[in-house]
């Protein structure tokens, strides 16, 4: 067995208290052996003095390789920002394309404290190589829109994000799960859904997908199969424990006891929903409902950062204006979301410090004017710190960036390649 200690720093328990301590971590195992001042004394060392030991951050819902689109489109509602923007040239996308940009968000993942995260797209098998090489963890899926495609195409999308599903899971050394993923309760056709829901349930598939995220996407719902949108889910079998759904914002008392008693998941993009105007999701009421909530950002074009510190302040910021409460979602609760709640969502056994957990997470530092002074650890998790302040990042017992140096990837090359490919799409896709 090899061992890796981190040691010196202050440790985030998933009680949400804060104690000196050092952390053991079982490289071969990829788990956490021991947290305590008399840990033993490890082969590796890895200095947190002067740090916060964190979980990993969880990124509960994303589309990693839109970082290419960052800053593309901005300034629009999602209805018209997809169709006129997104969609054209997503259509231009090259599996190398898909490949840098997948590089790109995993690297700024990685500098911000994220250790895994859940993601939407299609050239899965680049996104897969590229979270093989970086070392991080995720939960993968191609995505499947049967809108605007004839019978054959609608069913082959389908088929594929099955079949992906299928293919991908246990890749990079068991680092990655994956999910089945219609897209959305609207861009997906009942006939579609009634026939692959059921196929990916007796497959052992969790599911992914995004819902309730405008109210432009609920009337057509209403108005198509007379119940609400999260009703039709449930109908449909897509809502279980397993299952887990992107951004939930246009949901009622009804759908939210809905979703409690399923046990589905709910991932919160605070950040997307607030620049989209899609609204303001109930977390608070959902929370004290005990349903699972995590927390995403969403691709980057429209957020436009992967950066889950801002996420996570975006999310105790919007909580209390949309539950008219100050005292709603809560420092802890915030962190919460992007610890244990993602994690929970997601099925992996990350996000909290504790002996047998995934050895996933980050060392913050606190040397910043802007951390100064601390009375509290995890207020300044929720509304000071940002990514720019992870020392070091750790994913299944491995260093992936030590003293702010990503050992995985080189970054110069997937900055410089990522920029090349972007220039060279939005080019082709102004070309059509
Ligand atoms: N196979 C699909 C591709 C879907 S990938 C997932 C899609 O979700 C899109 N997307 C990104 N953010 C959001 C959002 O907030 N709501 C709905 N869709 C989004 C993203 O641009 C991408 O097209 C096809 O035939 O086009
Ligand atoms: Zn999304």
């Amino acid at each position: 067995m090899t061992t890796l200690r981190i040691a010196g720093g202050q440790v985030l328990r998933p009680d949400m208290t804060v104690e000196r301590a050092d952390v053991l971590v079982d490289q071969d195992a990829g788990e956490i052996l021991e947290v305590g001042v008399e840990a033993g004394v490890g082969d590796e060392l890895l200095e947190a003095d002067g740090g916060l030991v964190i979980p990993g951050l969880v990124n509960g819902h994303t589309h990693v390789a839109m970082t290419l689109l960052r800053g593309y489109a901005d300034d629009k509602p999602l209805d018209a920002w997809l169709q006129e923007d997104i969609w054209p040239v997503e259509a231009e996308l090259t599996a190398e394309d898909v490949r840098a940009g997948a590089e790109l968000g995993i690297v700024e993942m990685i500098k911000s404290g994220t250790t895994a995260f859940s993601d939407m797209y299609f050239h899965v098998s680049e996104i897969a190589d590229a979270v093989d090489e970086a070392g991080v963890r995720a939960v993968l899926g191609h995505t499947a829109i049967t809108v605007g495609k004839d019978e054959e195409g609608a069913e082959a999308d389908m088929q594929e994000s099955l079949d992906v599903a299928l293919e991908l899971d246990g890749a990079a050394d068991g680092r990655i799960s994956t999910t089945f993923q219609p897209h959305s309760l609207t861009t997906v056709g009942e006939e579609y859904l009634r026939e692959f829901v059921p196929r990916a349930r007796e497959a052992g598939l969790p599911m992914h997908f995004h819902a309730n995220e405008t109210e432009g996407e609920v009337e057509p719902i209403v108005d198509e199969h007379g119940e609400r949108p999260l009703a039709y889910a449930d109908g449909i079998g897509l809502l279980s424990p397993e299952n887990f759904l992107a951004h939930g914002v246009h949901v009622d008392d009804e759908e939210i006891d809905l979703l409690a008693d399923s046990g589905t998941g709910v991932i919160h993009c605070p950040a997307s929903n607030m620049k989209l105007a899609s609204g303001m999701a109930p977390v608070q009421r959902m929370l004290d409902a005990g349903v699972t909530v995590g927390l995403g950002t969403d691709g980057a074009a429209s957020n436009n950062d992967l950066d889950m510190f801002d996420e996570i302040r975006d999310a105790a910021m919007l909580g209390k204006l949309a539950a008219d409460d100050a005292s709603a979602v809560a420092a802890a609760d915030a962190v919460g979301l992007a610890t244990a709640g993602s994690a929970q969502a997601l099925g992996i056994d990350s996000g909290r410090i504790e002996p047998g957990a995934n050895a996933d997470l980050a060392v913050v530092d606190l040397a910043a004017p802007r951390l100064t002074p601390q009375h509290d650890l995890v207020s300044h998790l929720a509304y000071a710190v940002n990514g720019g302040d992870v020392r070091h990042t750790i994913c299944d017992g491995d260093v992936l960036m030590r003293d702010r140096e990503v050992l995985t990837l080189y970054e110069p090359r997937v900055r410089d390649a990522a920029a090349e490919r972007a220039d060279a799409l939005v080019e082709r896709a102004g070309d059509e």
